[in-house]
C-alpha cells in the first residue's frame, strides 16, 4: 500500500487488519472500536471532562482526513488532475464546516465547570497538536519553531520535519499556472518550501488573469475558489477557537504558556493565499 506523506498514522494495524479480519469480520473490529471507545479517559473524573476529551478527538480524526484529502489533492494538482483536485478538496472544506461546529458543543461547557478540571491537563495544550501543524505545513504556513516541540519523539519529529519540507497546495497551485502558460516569476516556482510562503506580484497578475478568464481558465478558476473555501473555514475555526477560548477562560494565560486569547487573535492576522484575497478588491 502506497503511503502518502500526510498519512502519519497508517500504522501496522492498519495494514493487517486486512489479513487478519476479512472474513466474518464484525462492525466493532473493522472500525477498531475497542481501541477508540476505550480512549476516553477522564483524569479528573469529572463528568465534563468527557465532552472535552471528545472533541478534541473528534477534531483530530477529521484532521486526519484532512491531511489525507490535502496530501492526494497536492498529488492530483503535480499530476495535473486538477479535477480530482477540486473533487478532494470540496471534502476538505466540508469536513472542516464539521470540525467547526463543534465549537457549538464545547460552549455550553461554563467558566466554572472548566476550571473544576483544568488543572488535571497540567501543560498539555492544543499547541501540541502535530495533525493541526501538518494541516498548516500543507497550506504553506512554516513554523519552523514548533518542530521543537517533539525532539523528544524522533518518530514524530521525522514524519513533521517531512511535511514541514514538502511542497504545500499554493506552491503546487501556482506551479499549475505556471504550467498553464501564465507568466510566475522563476525564484516563486524554485522557492524554499520551507519558508512561509510571501506575496508576489507575478503570482497575483496571473491569478487576475484567471479570473478575468473564467471559461478559458476554468479549472484553475476553480480551484482557486476550493482554496478560497479552505482559507476560509480554516480563519472560521481559529476565530471561533480564539472566541470560545474567550468564553470560558476569559484573558488567563493558556497551558501551553502563551498569553491565552491575545496569541489565538494574533495568529487570526496570518493568511494563506494572499493574492486570491487581494484581486477581489481588484476584480
Ligand atoms: C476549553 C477549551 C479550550 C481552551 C480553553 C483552549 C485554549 C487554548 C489556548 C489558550 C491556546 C494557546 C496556546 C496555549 O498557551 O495553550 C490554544 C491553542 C490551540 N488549541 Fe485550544 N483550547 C480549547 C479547545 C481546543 C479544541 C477543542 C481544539 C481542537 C483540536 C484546540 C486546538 C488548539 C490548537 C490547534 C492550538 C494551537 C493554535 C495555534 O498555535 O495557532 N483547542 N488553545
Ligand atoms: N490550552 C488550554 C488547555 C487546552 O485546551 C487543552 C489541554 C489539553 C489538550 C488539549 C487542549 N486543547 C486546546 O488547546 C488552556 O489553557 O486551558
Amino acid at each position: 500500500m502506497k503511503e502518502t506523506h500526510q498519512d502519519v498514522n497508517a500504522t501496522t494495524s492498519e495494514k493487517s487488519i486486512h489479513t487478519d479480519f476479512t472474513n466474518n469480520m464484525t462492525y466493532g473490529e473493522y472500525l477498531q472500536l475497542d481501541k477508540i471507545l476505550s480512549a476516553q479517559n477522564r483524569l479528573s473524573g469529572h463528568h465534563d471532562e468527557m465532552l472535552f476529551i471528545v472533541i478534541h478527538q473528534v477534531s483530530e480524526l477529521w484532521m486526519k482526513l484532512i491531511l489525507h484529502e490535502m496530501g492526494a489533492a497536492i498529488e492530483s494538482i503535480e499530476n495535473n488532475d486538477l479535477s480530482t483536485a477540486q473533487k478532494r478538496l470540496a471534502r476538505v472544506s466540508k469536513t472542516q464546516s464539521q470540525i467547526i461546529q463543534a465549537w457549538d458543543v464545547l460552549s455550553t461547557l461554563t467558566p466554572s465547570e472548566y476550571m473544576e478540571f483544568r488543572d488535571s491537563l497540567g501543560q498539555a495544550s492544543g499547541f501540541q497538536s502535530y495533525q493541526y501543524r501538518m494541516v498548516e505545513f500543507a497550506l504553506g504556513y512554516k513554523t519552523e519553531h514548533v518542530l521543537k516541540i517533539y525532539q523528544k519523539d524522533p518518530d514524530l519529529h521525522a514524519k513533521l520535519t517531512e511535511a514541514f519540507e514538502k511542497p504545500g497546495l499554493y506552491d503546487v497551485a501556482i506551479r499549475a499556472l505556471h504550467k498553464a502558460g501564465l507568466p510566475v516569476d522563476e525564484d516563486i516556482l524554485n522557492r524554499d518550501v520551507t519558508r512561509t510562503y510571501k506575496e508576489n506580484d507575478s503570482v497575483r497578475a496571473a491569478w487576475m488573469t484567471v479570473y478575468k478568464n473564467p471559461e478559458k481558465y476554468w479549472e484553475l478558476y476553480e480551484l482557486a475558489e476550493k482554496l478560497v473555501d479552505i482559507e476560509d473555514w480554516l480563519q472560521q475555526w481559529r476565530f471561533r477557537h480564539m472566541k470560545t477560548v474567550e468564553r470560558i477562560i476569559g484573558f488567563k494565560m493558556g497551558t501551553g504558556g502563551s498569553s491565552g486569547v491575545g496569541y489565538l487573535k494574533k495568529v487570526l492576522d496570518q493568511r494563506f493565499f494572499p493574492e486570491l484575497w487581494d484581486i477581489r478588491t481588484e476584480l
